[in-house]
């Protein structure tokens, strides 16, 4: 058994950490004979020793832990060593961005600088070999990578550099991307590389990922045209000495599928989805590596790994299709998924206002079957009879439906300029893009429903006293609804707060407040005259939806509500 005194000592080295080396048997079951309550991951690393996090006094009493490192979460970790492309759909750029996209952290060392658009590579700057080091030691020094994944190695030196800091500073795995010319047909790296790639990158890659035209430059350009010859090239690249090979057929000629071969020395693996029509193919090559490298810093195998990698680029591809940045052949693809929503919207969300809350829509269903009216149908004349701001309660509809009919509202309340909100459901709410939410003290808390839906879009909880008013706050809430104010029939076994209770809550609230429960045309006044400044509207459900005409109702209300100065201004 490991003794104090040689964990001590280890101490000294670095006060969050302890080094045990070397990382023997009888060290690892030492580690794992610990009793430590919530022991935060052990990396085993090579072989050369073993990293043991939160851990620090060790003493014949037992194992204790350092409170400061106690919160420390590992994230996964790729290191990117590749070039800079200015049109950001390669290189550097897609690197950060697919790493971001499959949720790891990307740190980089930056090779060269590419003048680059989406027309070619107008010029290339070499980033001198010593201050690629440089970057290297910084990062590796420091940093835990778990995975480095190569892309633009554009000289000589700089392979052997990369090799040799790898061999001083090793890690998981390395993915390398033989990057050589772009598919503008721009040379990033000269043939002159090739036999360094061969005998000293190539042997240290857990994986390498050539396209057509690199696989077969390595291979003293061997005609690659058919999937049989991509399994060839992938077993003549293997014995190289790289663990896997996969071949990627992204210009495979007369290929109705995008097929990449991975071979991993005993198995071949044919890996097939669908080729999508488009001109936003830059940067695929480095995006894939860069997903395989994710993949593999969060411990999956790198068959899975290479499988999720090629579903990323075709998810990206597809949803990226029509989009049209710069005027060259080649444009880049949107590694985020979220690009398109925006520029496509001609009636964008507007920003939330305190003042959207003076009449507060809240559909209902059961209401609307009762009257024979549509959803859409229902809010149109309640934006036409005044409401500032919509709300979509549905309870009993399939999501199917529900999700049309949001959409269906959506397109009124934008044109109308009103903010659309979900009850309940943020699934439906992102899936259509509304502006928001509304959730109750059982549903999705806050916190989760912002980090689902971002910063800009809308939440509102409901509030029934000053505590849940000041959790709403914390968790991100954009403003609070307060009630039942009145007794009502919209809501079972809900009790009731009172003009008393709403004041309370929202003298007590950081939030802006809007009443709900009960209120009408006939005790609008009632409510809004507390006159407590962040009182800003009602919200209403029968008094509108539950009647003849909402239009009238709408309007009645409407100035009821301005009869009765609101927000007490
Ligand atoms: N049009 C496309 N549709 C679907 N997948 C594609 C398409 N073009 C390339 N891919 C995929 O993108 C990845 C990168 O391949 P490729 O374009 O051949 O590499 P590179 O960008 O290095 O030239 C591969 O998995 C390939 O199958
Ligand atoms: C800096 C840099 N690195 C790599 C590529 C290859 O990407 P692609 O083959 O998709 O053009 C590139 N064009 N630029
Ligand atoms: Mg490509």
């Amino acid at each position: 058994m490991a003794s104090a005194a040689f964990f001590s000592t280890c101490l000294l080295a670095n006060k969050n950490y302890v080094f045990l080396a070397p990382a023997n048997a009888s060290a690892k079951g030492y580690i794992n004979n610990l009793r430590v309550p919530n022991l935060p991951s052990i990396v085993l690393r090579n072989e050369r020793f073993v990293r043991l996090r939160g851990l620090v006094a060790m003493g014949d009493e037992g194992a204790s832990k350092v409170s400061e490192d106690d919160s420390r979460m590992k994230i996964p970790h790729v290191l990117t060593v590749a070039g800079s492309d200015s049109g950001a759909g390669a290189g550097i750029q897609a690197d950060l961005k697919a790493c971001a996209a499959r949720r790891v952290y990307c740190s980089t060392v930056i090779t060269a600088v590419t003048a680059q658009n989406t027309v070619g590579v107008q010029g290339v700057s070499n980033v001198p070999e010593d201050f690629v080091a440089e970057q290297l030691k910084s990062v590796l020094s420091d940093m835990e990578v778990d995975v480095v994944k190569t892309g633009m190695l554009p000289s000589i030196s700089i392979v052997k550099i990369l090799c040799n800091t790898l061999r001083e500073f090793p890690v998981q795995a390395l993915v390398v991307d033989p990057v050589m010319v772009s598919t503008s047909g721009d040379v990033l790296a000269g043939p002159s590389i090739l036999s360094t790639f061969r005998e000293v990158l190539l042997p240290m890659a857990d994986i390498i990922t050539p396209n057509l035209k690199e696989a077969s430059a390595l291979l003293n350009g061997m005609q690659l045209e058919t999937v049989d010859d991509m399994r060839s090239a992938a077993r003549l690249l293997h014995n190289m000495g790289p663990k896997n090979v996969l071949v990627k057929g992204g210009d495979l000629p007369d290929s109705s599928d995008a097929v990449d071969i991975l071979y991993d020395g005993l198995n071949f693996h044919e890996l097939r989805s669908p080729r999508i029509r488009t001109r936003n193919t830059h940067g695929t090559g480095c995006s894939l590596a860069s997903c395989i490298a994710a993949e593999l810093a969060k411990g999956y195998p790198v068959v899975s790994a290479v499988k999720v990698a090629k579903r990323y680029v075709e998810t990206a591809l597809g949803y990226s299709k029509e989009i049209g940045i710069g005027n060259g052949p080649q444009g880049p693809f949107d590694h985020l998924l979220r690009l398109k929503s925006h520029s496509q919207d001609c009636h964008r969300q507007r920003p939330f206002s305190p003042s959207d809350l003076f009449l507060y829509a809240v559909t209902d269903s059961r209401m609307n079957k009762r009257w024979g009216r549509s959803i859409a149908d229902a809010v149109k004349a309640a934006i036409d009879g005044g409401a500032t701001i919509v709300q979509l309660r549905e309870k009993d509809a399939e999501t199917k439906d529900f999700l049309e009919s949001a959409k269906a509202c959506l397109r009124i309340c934008r044109s109308h300029g009103v903010p659309l909100l979900i009850n309940d459901r943020v699934d439906v709410a992102i899936a259509c893009d509304a502006d928001g939410v509304h959730v109750g003290q059982s549903d999705m808390p806050a916190h989760a429903a912002r980090t689902l839906l971002g910063p800009e879009k809308i939440i509102g909880v409901s509030c029934k006293t000053p505590e849940q008013a000041q959790q709403a706050w914390v968790d991100g809430a954009d403003y609070i609804g307060c009630g039942g104010v009145y007794p009502t029939n919209t809501k079972e076994n809900n009790t009731t707060v009172g003009l008393d209770g709403l004041k309370t809550v929202c003298m007590a609230s950081k939030l802006p407040v809007v009443a709900i429960g009960g209120i009408g045309v006939s005790n609008a006044g009632a409510v809004m005259g507390l006159g407590v400044p962040n009182l800003k509207g009602v919200a209403v459900v029968s008094a509108l939806f539950d009647r003849e005409s909402i239009l009238t109702e709408t309007k009645k209300l409407h100035s009821v509500l301005l009869g009765s100065n609101v927000g007490g201004t």
